[in-house]
């Protein structure tokens, strides 16, 4: 699904508009119909007391239409005009008077503090007050507002977007934003929704419909892309009946170290279960009879070194390589990673040390063969790209480096990112549970495993990406966000396939 920007969204609006020949007023009709539908359907007649703030633009109108349905569907409902400003918008006005008319009377105007009403905890409370169209952060009483309603139990719906957060610009003021409970937003997913700083107000969201121009929406550009169940769908690649190992591919795992080999066992179990046709790992003498006991269908070559990496040499071309989980960061160790990078021809993931020795190496960034993938956690990024702003500051710097060095960036975290060239593509799947050691390690398996069977390095990890996040959400199912281990991320990535494959044949029996 394609995420939009704030000033896209409005002009989708307009084209929509133009091209439906409907007024404004009817589609913020169809997006407060979208609300009140939604939320006729979860309150399904509850007696609760919902107090709708709405602002004066039109997210205000929107709460103004979501206010006038409920009251004429029976619910209790307190409509409150937070008059900012004598700007109200053309549709505002139009809302406030069709409220009227169903109230017989105006709803209550709010013009500082003293206005602010007693809310009990068992409260709903819409938020309407703004919504894409804030252009600077809310101050005065308005701020005070929105931290009285954050001080409050009631439950928060906001409108499109939680009142203070810009769609796609940097927050200025974290004070001044409303912390929703749940947020229903129009049409397409904001930026916003999925960074870290901002992430948090947004809590929970469902987007709306709101039957915007199909024509716009796909044939323009977006700022990034929502990788879902659909998307991922979408790009794997079924085998065919001829196919055989040598099909699938040779992936070489380079990693591990004294007391680390299991980072290495983790990404060549991973590499197996995505389907890699045969993985060899190269270890150093320690973790011979380690891996060759743990995962006895995989190949070993250790490196004449007991305790670390010091020269990588195979005896066949991998058709892909990963390297750097648990590796260390020995002199030697740099020296091979240098030596290994100069190899033509192959797919690289470079992970964990060996993105540390990068960033203390700078040099070899001019080795990294065109189209590697890198997949830093946010401390191996700053490492790697230095510190950032806010976080679009840093989509802004990953993009540039990925852009310079002709590489896929992986930015590891709650959506996880994957930045190429100028293009985002957020991933959704994972949960918290994943926040374990290894789970990294399991990725750079995975991500090897997908371009050894022929995956385009940027393929490779999107899908890569949203399988291992899939393969981590079934095994938190099943255990639990505590007890999850990079192990039982590895043990379900059969269970992710599978559960791809199901929604395959309900999609296709559905049609
Ligand atoms: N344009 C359309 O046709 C549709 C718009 N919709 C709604 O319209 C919203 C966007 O509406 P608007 O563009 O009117 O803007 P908003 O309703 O987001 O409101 C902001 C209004 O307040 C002013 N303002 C911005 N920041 C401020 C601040 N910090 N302090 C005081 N005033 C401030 C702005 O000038 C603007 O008039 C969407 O989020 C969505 O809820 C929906 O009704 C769907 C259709
Ligand atoms: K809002």
């Amino acid at each position: 699904m394609k995420i939009f920007s704030a000033a896209q969204l409005s002009q989708a609006d307009k084209i929509t508009i133009e091209k439906q020949d409907i007024t404004s007023e009817a589609l913020m009709e169809r997006a407060g119909e979208q609300v009140f539908n939604w939320l006729h359907t979860h309150l399904d007649g509850a007696p609760v007391t919902i107090r709708i703030f709405c602002g004066i633009g039109n997210n205000g109108g929107d709460g103004l239409v979501i206010g006038r349905l409920l009251i004429e569907h029976g619910y209790k409902v307190v409509v409150y005009v937070v008059n900012f400003s004598d700007k109200r918008s053309k549709n505002f006005l139009l809302n406030y008077n069709k409220i009227k008319n169903v109230t017989k009377d105006w709803p209550i105007l709010m013009t500082s503090q003293a206005d602010f009403p007693e809310i009990s905890d068992e409260d709903m409370i819409v938020d309407a007050i703004f919504g894409i169209g804030l252009n600077r952060s809310p101050e005065g009483w308005v701020r005070k507002l929105i931290q009285y309603l954050n001080a409050n139990q009631a439950f928060k719906l906001s409108v499109d977007i939680p009142s203070g957060l810009y769609a796609n610009l940097p927050l200025k003021d974290k004070e001044a934003v409303l912390k929703a409970d749940h947020t229903l937003t129009f049409q397409t997913a904001k930026l916003c929704f999925f960074l870290p700083e901002t992430a948090p107000f947004v809590s929970n969201f469902n987007i709306l419909e709101i039957g915007l121009d199909l024509d716009f929406i796909k044939n323009t550009e977006p700022i990034a892309q929502l990788i879902s169940k659909p998307e991922a769908q979408a790009f794997y690649q079924p085998r065919n009946k001829f196919d055989h190992k040598g099909t699938f591919g040779h992936v070489l795992i380079v990693g591990g170290s004294y007391g680390k080999i299991g980072a290495a066992v983790l990404s060549t179990s991973a590499a197996f279960k995505i389907g890699a046709g045969m993985v060899t790992a190269f270890v150093p003498e320690c973790g011979y009879s380690i891996l060759q006991s743990t995962i006895p269908e995989a190949m070993v070559i250790t490196d004449k070194e007991e305790k670390f990496i010091s020269n990588i040499e195979t005896d066949f071309k991998p058709s892909a390589i990963a390297i750097g989980m648990g590796l260390g960061k020995n002199k030697a160790t740099v020296a091979a990673l240098k030596k290994v990078l100069q190899l033509k021809d192959i797919p690289f993931v470079i992970d964990a040390d060996a993105l540390n020795i990068i960033s203390e190496n700078k040099s070899l960034l001019d080795f990294l063969p065109s189209n590697s993938i890198l997949t830093p956690h946010p401390g191996e990024l700053k490492r790697l790209i230095g510190t950032w702003k806010n976080d679009y500051d840093k989509l802004k710097k990953a993009k540039k480096f990925s852009e310079k060095h002709q590489v896929v960036l992986i930015i590891k975290g709650a959506y996880t990112i994957t930045v190429y060239e100028n293009k985002l593509y957020i991933n959704t799947s994972g949960n918290p549970g994943m926040g374990t050691a290894g789970s990294g390690d399991a990725l750079s398996g995975v991500i090897a495993g997908l371009l050894s069977q022929g995956y385009d390095p940027l393929l490779a990890s999107v899908f890569g990406v949203y399988m291992h996040g899939s393969a981590g959400d079934i095994a938190t199912g099943q255990l639990g966000f505590e007890a999850v281990m990079a192990g039982d991320i590895v043990e379900n990535i059969s269970e992710a396939y599978l559960e791809l494959f199901s929604r395959e044949e309900a999609h296709e029996q559905s049609q």
